[in-house]
């Protein structure tokens, strides 16, 4: 403040020299109240009369007059509108739903249900339902056209625009809804850890994403208005969900979950597994969804983990997502090795699991082949030669190879059940490989069932075969008398649909296909962009058996079939590629057989192969490496090299170097105990003149004399 009076008294001054009326006006006055100078203007030294000073001046007077009179309208201005606010919220109830929050969903399919919203006249279309980060209410009958028809997939559906207030009558309530889209601001989490920023907006990304909100005002006093709204609001939805179930996964960031998809549920029915096994493991879970209160008893964590492990192919996820839809849980899937997920994100995100829900670790062993160790990450590469444990069926730990991960084995512990791990949520872990597991991570209490797949027993091979070619029933009663074939493949043709089929007999039926795939297949290479490829054409149809028929078939195919050599997988690959042909399916399944034997027999022997070049390696790096140990040790305590004496005790010189000496050494310096001599370079010694060839150095080693 002090600096800017030297300048202010420059002001005045000029101000003064410049207008003598001015000056004349105000000497008088800074004369009253301080010592003035002939000649020259004194500023005023106190507040009082540097206002006096001020006010002197006319322009400023009115300047004065106009902020204080401004200022005294734009309060009362601010203080009726807070009023009128005030008032009028006191009228209201208001709620705001966030994107991220289950709960905005909710309101929007309840909003698609009112009969006013489909008169709006301004809205956002959008195409991105379902998915994505923008769920939208789907148009009526959307949903049916979008399966009907092959050619677009995409649904239409609306969203409240963003920004606009749309007015509605809700149980004879007036209310209004706004969407507000809001771009969320950068922060990083190298800058603002979690630890230090509570709010989850904070950390969404690099760029920050679009976050949208809906604001609901109720024109009423009474809560139970919106209670009841919000309830109606989530029977709508979850009478939209019953049969899906909706999938998330983690976002950009890794610590948070973005609903990606709602898929079909999938039938328990579809999953072949050995007697027993699916009905443990529903059991099971439905069991611990209706004991929170026995767990809380007795202080256990309300938590399940659920360990499948086995044969490639066998059915682990299929039964997870069958389970998640057999109990109306939602899933949420853990991607162990995505890029840059750490502890810390980790954590966050198993932290923000809801109450009930379905958590999936696939093929956690590849996280752990590929570097999570209990181990510091960065220090863990270096002892991954030494990282070797025993699993309690005594079998060997795979060391981890290399460190691409930033997640700890102790972090992953930590998620699965420290203090924030959600309560009531199952998760769900699968592996290939269950030796390579560390024990820690199967106790009970993180993984309390491990269930075993094998590979496809003759049971499941007929059971899949059964449930693969469905009986119709217009063929049950018709397949005793003469076995007609009607059409039904389940993959129809354009050309065929809407239309009802005749019913050819068996050959007519075997022509009418083998036709119709030659037809499409003409078809398909005449086309331009025509390529070899592998795999296999959904056409064709198939024929109409009855369910004794298709148990005949299925009996033969699962006869052919060896136990447990070929997995579910490969089966339902095989069928796909005769899934209008089960006659075929069962008997050519034999050479099929043998071939896919043959080839894993190959496979095998490759592997065999490269195993035993990789052990061989291995064994001779081993080697070299106890030489070079044994070497270097040798040399840390043996004494000086001594040299084996020449025969005739003279050492001329050297062929080499030009010049030797031949010290006798005393007899304990030998590590031999013997008698040695030593060469020495450096030293000279004078050529004997007897001996006319000089000989090469000596060899350095110690021999008995
Ligand atoms: N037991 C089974 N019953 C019915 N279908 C099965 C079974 N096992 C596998 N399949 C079929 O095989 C395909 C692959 O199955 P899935 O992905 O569930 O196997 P997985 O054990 O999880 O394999 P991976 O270990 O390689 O992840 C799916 O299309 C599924 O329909």
């Amino acid at each position: 403040m002090a600096s800017y009076f030297p300048m202010l008294q420059q002001f005045m001054t000029s101000a003064a020299t410049n207008s003598e009326a001015i000056v004349n006006e105000a000497i008088p006055i800074v004369n009253a109240t301080m010592a003035a100078t002939e000649g020259q203007t004194v500023f005023p030294t106190d507040v009082s009369s540097f206002i006096t000073f001020l006010y002197s001046y006319s322009a400023l007077r009115d300047w004065f007059k106009l902020i204080v009179i401004g200022g005294l309208f734009e309060s009362c201005r601010r203080a009726l509108m807070s009023l009128y606010y005030k008032v009028g919220d006191s009228f209201f109830i208001r709620a705001s739903f966030d994107q991220s929050d289950a709960s905005y969903n909710w309101i929007l399919v309840w909003l698609s249900k009112q009969p006013s919203w489909s008169k709006t006249r301004d809205m956002q279309i959008t195409t991105r339902a379902g998915g994505g980060n923008s769920p939208a209410v789907i148009l009526e009958g959307e949903e049916e056209s979008a399966n009907q028809f092959y050619k677009s997939s995409r649904k239409i559906s609306y969203l409240p625009s963003a920004s606009l207030t749309y007015s509605l009558w809700y149980k004879r309530r007036w209310m209004t809804i706004t969407r507000v889209q809001q771009q969320t601001y950068m922060r990083h989490r190298l800058f603002f850890p979690p630890l230090y920023a509570p709010d989850p907006f904070l950390h969404r990304g690099m760029y920050g994403d679009k976050e949208n909100t809906l604001y609901i005002s109720i024109l009423t006093r009474d809560h139970n208005i919106l209670t009841e709204l919000l309830q109606e609001a989530r029977q709508f939805y979850m009478a939209g969900q019953e049969h899906n179930m909706c999938i998330y996964v983690s976002d950009s960031t890794g610590s948070h979950w973005n609903h990606v998809a709602c898929r079909a549920k999938r039938s328990m029915r579809s999953i072949v597994l050995d007697p027993g096994v699916k009905d443990i493991l529903l059991e099971d879970a439905r069991d611990f969804l209706r004991s929170k209160s026995w767990y809380a008893e007795r202080g256990i964590p309300f938590r399940r983990g659920y360990l499948l492990y086995g044969a490639p192919g066998s059915g682990k996820t299929s039964m997870i997502h069958c389970m998640a839809g057999e109990l109306g849980l939602d899933v949420y899937i853990i991607s162990l090795s995505r890029a840059g997920l750490d502890d810390a994100s980790l954590s966050e995100l198993v932290n923000a699991l809801p109450e009930r829900c379905v958590a999936i670790m696939e093929d956690i062993d590849a996280a752990f082949t590929h570097g999570v160790s209990r181990e510091n990450p960065s220090e863990s590469g270096e002892e991954d030669a030494e990282a070797k444990k025993a699993n309690p069926g005594g079998q060997t730990v795979a060391a981890p190879t290399t460190t691409t991960s930033k997640l700890s084995l102790s972090g992953l512990l930590n998620a699965l059940d420290g203090v924030g791990a959600q309560e009531g949520r199952i998760l769900f872990a699968t592996t290939n490989k269950y030796s390579a597991l560390d024990p820690a991570l199967c106790r009970p209490g993180r993984m309390d069932l491990h269930i075993e797949f094998k590979n496809a027993s003759k049971y499941q091979a007929r059971e899949l075969f059964n449930r693969f070619y469905l009986p119709t029933p217009s063929a049950e009663g018709a397949e005793d008398s003469d076995e007609k074939e009607t059409v039904d493949s389940g993959y129809d043709t354009d050309s065929t649909r809407g239309s009802t089929p005749p019913s050819p007999t068996s050959d007519e039926q075997q022509e009418k296909t083998e036709k119709d795939t030659e037809e499409s297949d003409m078809a398909f290479k005449s086309s331009n962009n025509f390529s070899p490829f592998k795999g296999i054409r959904h056409a064709g149809r198939a024929p109409d058996f009855g369910r004794t028929r298709i148990a005949e078939l299925a009996l033969q195919f699962s006869d052919v079939i060896p136990e447990r050599e070929c997995s579910m997988a490969s089966l339902q690959g095989y069928l796909m590629a005769y899934k209008t042909r089960p006659v075929e399916a069962a008997c050519e399944v034999g050479a099929w057989v043998d071939k896919e034997h043959a080839a894993r027999l190959v496979k095998e022997q490759q592997e065999k192969e490269k195993g035993a070049v990789a052990k061989e390696k291995a064994k001779d790096a081993k080697k070299r490496e106890k030489d070079n140990k044994e070497i270097k040790s040798a040399a840390a305590t043996a004494p000086a090299p001594a040299l084996a004496p020449c025969a005739c005790q003279k050492v001329p010189t050297c062929a080499t170097c030009g010049g030797a000496s031949v010290e006798k050494l005393p007899p304990s310096s030998s590590k031999l105990g013997s008698p040695v001599v030593e060469l020495s370079p450096q030293a000279s010694v004078p050529v004997d003149a007897n001996i006319a060839t000089p000989l090469p150095c000596l060899s350095p080693v110690a021999v008995a004399a």
